[in-house]
């Protein structure tokens, strides 16, 4: 393929966020009254959407509509004083990134994280490079597997779909890349392992940050 552009899914591809995420998901189930999630079992409900996390977390039966929105909104309010405790670039991915922009890469985010708590990760905890576009999850498009979101980033950016690298830790990743006809890059230090992303598509795996750089250098 040639690459113009890179697409970055967020959590669990650039950053860790798993700790923030349970310990404030759990936070809010105990507060009402639910059973809790050990951090390894988290990594399996982030990942399509912060609705969807509470939905996944809650007991079976318990999750009628009126209650996923009623602690969804506590969630988000915890998220807001939470989200940057141990939230952090995973190791290697500063290096890539510079890397990046060394080749003049266009590059951009797309996660199911909410948009507002997207661009604040990125404003703060990736603030040394530039992304062209930064987009989570808000109410004109569908979650990722969904391509929509894919689509319209590729589309800011000025580039075809098939001329861009989408690199994420998730089988629902490699169902948007290839979905929205990018070439899917399955990461393995993020939240899933290997088998989910070959399972979903992937058509190369890397095991560290710097495997992103020689596919790049491999299409030039
Ligand atoms: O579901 C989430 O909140 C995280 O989503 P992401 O993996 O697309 O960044």
């Amino acid at each position: 393929m040639s690459c113009k552009a890179v697409i970055f899914d967020l959590d669990g591809t650039l950053l860790d966020t798993l700790k923030d995420l349970s310990v404030t998901l759990n936070a809010v189930l105990s507060a009402n009254g639910h059973p809790t999630h050990p951090l390894e079992h988290c990594r399996y409900l982030v990942g399509s959407g912060m609705r969807e996390l509470v939905r996944k977390a809650l007991p079976d039966g318990v999750g009628t509509p009126d209650t996923i929105e009623r602690i969804l909104g506590e969630l988000l309010e915890q998220y807001a004083l939470n989200w940057n405790v141990h939230s952090q670039p995973y190791p290697g991915i500063p290096g890539m990134l510079d890397g990046l922009e060394r080749l003049g890469m266009k590059k951009a985010i797309l996660s199911n994280k909410a948009d507002r708590f997207t661009k604040l990760c990125a404003r703060h905890l990736l603030a040394d490079w530039h992304f062209d576009v930064v987009m989570g999850h808000h109410d004109a498009i569908e979650h990722k597997p969904s391509p929509e979101g894919a689509l319209l980033v590729a589309e800011m950016m000025g580039e075809k779909p098939s001329d861009i690298l989408y690199v994420g830790d998730t089988g629902i990743d490699m169902l948007t890349a290839n979905r929205a006809g990018m070439y899917p890059l399955g990461v393995l230090w993020g939240f899933r392992p290997e088998a989910e992303l070959v399972e979903a598509g992937a058509r190369s795996l890397t095991a560290d940050p710097e495997g992103i750089l020689l596919h790049l250098e491999g299409c030039a």
